[in-house]
């Protein structure tokens, strides 16, 4: 309130000096005063052609700034991840941005239609200020973020839509906003140096002829409101955009999304949170996950059968620039087991999760995944060097890969959640997308049905409120959707506190036995090791690495058990 009183009051001076300024000059012609310029912008607007000279202005604006938007953000997307391209077009950007807008319009009235100038010079004023918003707002965007979208498979435009979009918006719509501003100053300066029969610029032209310097203030008044006006509405589309990628302070507290409830229908979403108590669905596996949730736990997939996945490792390779991390390394992991992986930092733990995953592309040797299906016999997803394929199925097309048994699920030391989308949307993220409306209302009631079996948040809430705990255990269920038949681990359980852990460790034991995939689990604590894997592996902490350690601790007795303990804490101690 008192700024916009202060804003009226300097107006107001603005208004008086004004006024003095031309009662001091007395001369209409080079300082009307405001009542006369008032009486000129009426006649201005009672004329006919106001409106279609006005709509054309506006029309060749928007036009130059949209293509300059598009094009923009086609330079920036190519430019991201390649730096030379991005140095390549460096030269040319700059030579734009220096070169004074009148020796633009001139070139530009040399080169093309009268019409077409006010457009060029609006792309061209705009482009790179675009360009590098909206590449500065890509390279904002959270690799982690990206990271889980691949690792997901998440398809291309769902990244797009999802990751890429809300993460670069605030840095690209400011960087619109400037650039909206500058273009429309370029079109009417165009205008008037150009000439098309409708345009505001023309106007001003023809105003200045005639030495009518009301009409010429006039013009430049509605050239300002009209600024002003887009600047506004810009502003409405920030707000609306931002409310929409980033968390708003409502959405961070226990206030129920009335929408989202509608969405699943669930009757009372914003009912008291469930405790975060250990998980007791009494499940067992094939005790009717697929009857209750079959969008979810689909049994009848297109290769069919719940999943028991095994992968085998054949003298891998890879390697880091100047880190060679494995070399014919092998090793198998059992359908249906849970394997930890210990090993001093910097071992490769993570790295060898990520080639089980698919993630990495071993660079030599092979690593087959494949699951004996209840249907079809045995299916087998074999990668190894890096192939056209490969690269077509993972970047192009990842949700035909989704569809296929055997499936990975990948659980991040941290949450990698999207913060402006709700626990149910972050869900469904990596959920194949459903054909008809009622299909997907039916995915999303089963989703929040199955939150509310495991004491999970409400699905309404967003990431901002949730505790690390809660967070951790929506990435946990990520991991196991779509009945995934291995699940990588990276550290889990990391970064929380001993009573959480305790409760992560039972979500994690009922999961796999509801579900029943192989879990593989990086971890740096061996009392989680013991607790959670039938048995343990160990990474010498050499370069290339090797397995210096591997034991079977399910069904041994507890004197074998000491004496694997006292084992692997030699191993651990010596590497
Ligand atoms: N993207 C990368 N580029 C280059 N080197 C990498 C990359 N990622 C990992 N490395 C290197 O590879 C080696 C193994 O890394 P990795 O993260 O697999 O180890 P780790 O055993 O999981 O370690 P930690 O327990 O600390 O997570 C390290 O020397 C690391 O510096």
């Amino acid at each position: 309130m008192i700024r916009s009183r202060a804003g009226y009051a300097g107006a107001g001076a603005l208004i008086a000096l004004w006024w003095a300024g031309s009662a001091l000059v007395a001369r209409e012609i080079l300082l009307p005063s405001p009542p006369v310029v008032f009486h000129a912008l009426r006649k201005i607007l009672a004329d006919p052609s106001f409106g279609p000279t006005l709509a054309a202005s506006l029309a060749r604006w928007v036009l130059g700034w949209f293509l300059s938007l598009v094009g923009a953000v086609v330079l920036a997307s190519l430019a991201v991840g390649r730096p030379n391209l991005a140095r390549f077009l460096r030269p040319a950007l700059v030579t734009v941005r220096s070169v004074p807008v009148v020796s633009v319009i001139l070139l530009a009235l040399i080169w093309l239609p009268l019409d077409g100038v006010p457009v060029f010079v609006s792309l061209l004023v705009s482009l790179p200020l675009l360009y590098q918003g909206v590449l500065d707002g890509l390279r904002s965007v959270d690799r982690d973020l990206l990271d889980m979208g691949r690792l997901f498979r998440v398809s291309l435009p769902g990244r797009i839509w999802h990751i890429h979009i809300p993460g670069a918006a605030p840095v690209v719509l400011s960087a619109a906003t400037s650039a909206a501003g500058m273009s429309w100053k370029a079109v009417i300066a165009a205008e008037v140096l150009s000439q098309p029969r409708l345009a505001v610029g023309t106007s001003m032209h023809v105003a200045k002829l005639y030495l009518e310097t009301p009409s010429v203030i006039a013009w430049t008044f509605i050239a300002v409101l009209m600024a002003t006006l887009v600047d506004g509405a810009l502003g409405v589309l920030d707000r609306h955009l931002l409310a929409w990628c980033e968390v708003p302070e409502h959405r961070q507290g226990h206030e129920p999304d009335k929408r989202l409830a509608r969405r699943v229908g669930l009757d009372q979403p914003g009912g008291e949170p469930l405790p975060a108590s250990p998980v007791q669905t009494g499940r067992s596996p094939g005790s009717g996950l697929e009857e209750e949730f079959p969008l979810l736990f689909p049994s009848s997939g297109p290769r069919g059968g719940r999943p028991s996945a095994g992968i085998v490792l054949r003298s891998v390779s890879f390697s880091f620039p100047g880190v060679p991390l494995f070399e014919n390394f092998n090793l198998e992991i059992e359908p249906g087991s849970a394997t930890a992986i210990l090993g001093r930092s910097g071992a490769g733990k993570t790295t060898l999760l990520r080639l089980l995953a698919g993630d990495l592309l071993a660079s030599g040797g092979s690593i087959t995944r494949s699951c004996r299906s209840n249907h079809r016999g045995d299916i087998k997803d074999a990668s190894g060097s890096s192939s056209r394929g490969r690269w077509i199925r993972r970047f192009i097309f990842p949700r035909v890969g989704q569809e296929e048994f055997p499936r990975v699920g990948f659980v991040f030391q941290e949450p990698r959640l999207l913060p402006w989308r709700s626990v149910l949307d972050n869900l469904l993220l990596v959920l194949p997308r459903r054909g008809t409306r009622s299909e997907g209302r039916e995915l999303r009631r089963q989703l929040a049905a199955f939150l509310e079996t495991l004491r999970l948040p409400r699905p309404g809430d967003y990431p901002g409120a949730l505790s690390g705990g809660m967070k951790q255990r929506v990435n946990l269920i990520r991991a196991f959707l779509r009945s995934a038949s291995v699940i990588c681990l990276d550290e889990p359980l990391a970064n929380q506190d001993a009573a959480t852990r305790g409760e992560l460790r039972s979500l994690i034991r009922e999961l796999r036995t509801t579900i029943g995939p192989a879990l593989v689990m990086v971890t740096h604590s061996r009392q989680e090791a013991l607790a959670l894997a039938d048995r343990v592996i160990i990474l010498a902490d050499q370069h290339p690495t090797k397995i210096i350690g591997d034991f079977l601790i399910k069904d041994i007795s507890s004197d074998e058990r000491e004496k694997v303990v006292q084992q692997i804490d030699s191993l651990l101690e010596d590497t």
